[in-house]
């Protein structure tokens, strides 16, 4: 071969390659993260997945988010964005659980340019600043969005958020199809909140106290109770809220307070995840050390799974 044909049959190849990069986007984006527009079905299987092998005692909240997400993920013509409001005790999972929707949408999960976390006590600490609070959510939101409709927005701790300020962001869950050239109908809003558990711990005692398992609690049985007592609890964030009053809320999602079984299977989990092999005894013992309410039966562990990684540190030298 002539180095002059050569050299333009590497060149033609070059170009080639590169008008593929450029309009095969799939391309482009194994190799920088991009705005999803449209959804991997891959993708679709991890949330299922993960949450079935991942989560643990949480029936309801795995039945409605892969209903939920997918559902949502798989309508081209959603007329709102998702907004998902998820309540339970402290340690059930409400964080877990909204890393898995973020990797199942975007690879690098929250860390992703597009998954955007607020947590009220860090961003949104002084009463008095709530007006300038509205307008900087208004503009982060607005301008998030604007970069990348397919935008995940959580709002940790809602319960500790200003009362009326989280109502700023209501035109944005609301059904336009655009507000000032921007739509919100790809994004999701999750909103995280201890709020609500004592309603939920109630109804799952009652069931325990009359002989019926966990697993027959149905979504049916909380969610109405739950959204009127999020309403109406001046701690909650939503108090007289109208996202809640104008229906804006998809679904209300409870996390159960886990039980005894369950830390242990969260002890297992991460002693395996540390790569030590299971010894029973201190997971028993971890286990054991957690406290239990009520008082009397003692079925739920007050801080769910959470400690359980601290206490790890103590039995294991690692
Ligand atoms: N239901 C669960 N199944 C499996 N692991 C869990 C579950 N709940 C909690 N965990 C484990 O405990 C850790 C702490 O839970 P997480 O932060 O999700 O609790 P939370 O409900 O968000 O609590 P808080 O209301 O205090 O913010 C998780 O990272 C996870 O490892």
């Amino acid at each position: 071969v002539e180095p002059i044909s050569l050299g333009l049959a590497l060149a033609g190849a070059a170009a080639s390659a590169l008008t593929g990069f450029i309009s095969y986007p799939r391309l482009y984006c194994y190799f920088r993260e991009c705005c999803l527009q449209r959804h991997d079905p891959n993708r679709e299987g991890a949330l299922q997945e993960n949450l079935d092998r991942k989560l643990f005692g949480q029936h309801l909240v795995s039945k409605v988010i892969v209903k939920a997400v997918k559902g949502f993920l798989n309508n081209e013509n959603a007329k709102k964005p998702l907004a998902l409001s998820l309540h339970g005790w402290t340690g059930t999972g409400k964080n877990f659980v909204s890393k898995i929707i973020a990797e199942s949408i975007y690879k690098n999960g929250l860390k992703s340019k597009y998954v955007h976390q607020f947590v009220a006590t860090l961003h949104f600490p002084h009463a008095q600043d709530i007006n300038t609070y509205k307008d900087q959510l208004q503009s982060w939101i607005r301008g998030n969005v604007s970069i990348c409709p397919r935008s995940i927005f959580i709002f940790d701790e809602m319960d500790k958020m200003h009362a009326g300020l989280i109502d700023s962001i209501k035109p944005f869950l609301d059904y336009y199809e655009l507000l000032d050239g921007v739509s919100y109908r790809k994004a999701i809003f999750i909103f995280l909140s201890n709020a609500g558990a004592e309603k939920i711990t109630e109804l799952a005692l009652d069931f325990w106290r009359n002989g019926r398992t966990r697993e027959d609690i149905e979504l049916t049985d909380i969610q109405n109770a739950l959204s009127v007592s999020v309403f109406n609890n001046k701690n909650s964030g939503f108090w007289h809220s109208t996202l809640i009053d104008k229906n804006l809320i998809d679904y209300f999602v409870p996390f159960l307070p886990l039980e005894y079984k369950h830390v242990k299977m969260c002890v297992r989990v991460e002693i395996q995840s540390r790569g030590y092999s299971v010894d029973e005894d201190i997971l028993t013992r971890i286990a054991d050390e957690m406290t239990y309410f009520p008082r009397e039966e003692r079925i739920y562990s007050d801080k769910g799974c959470k400690t359980v990684d601290a206490k790890l540190d103590y039995y294991y030298d690692f």
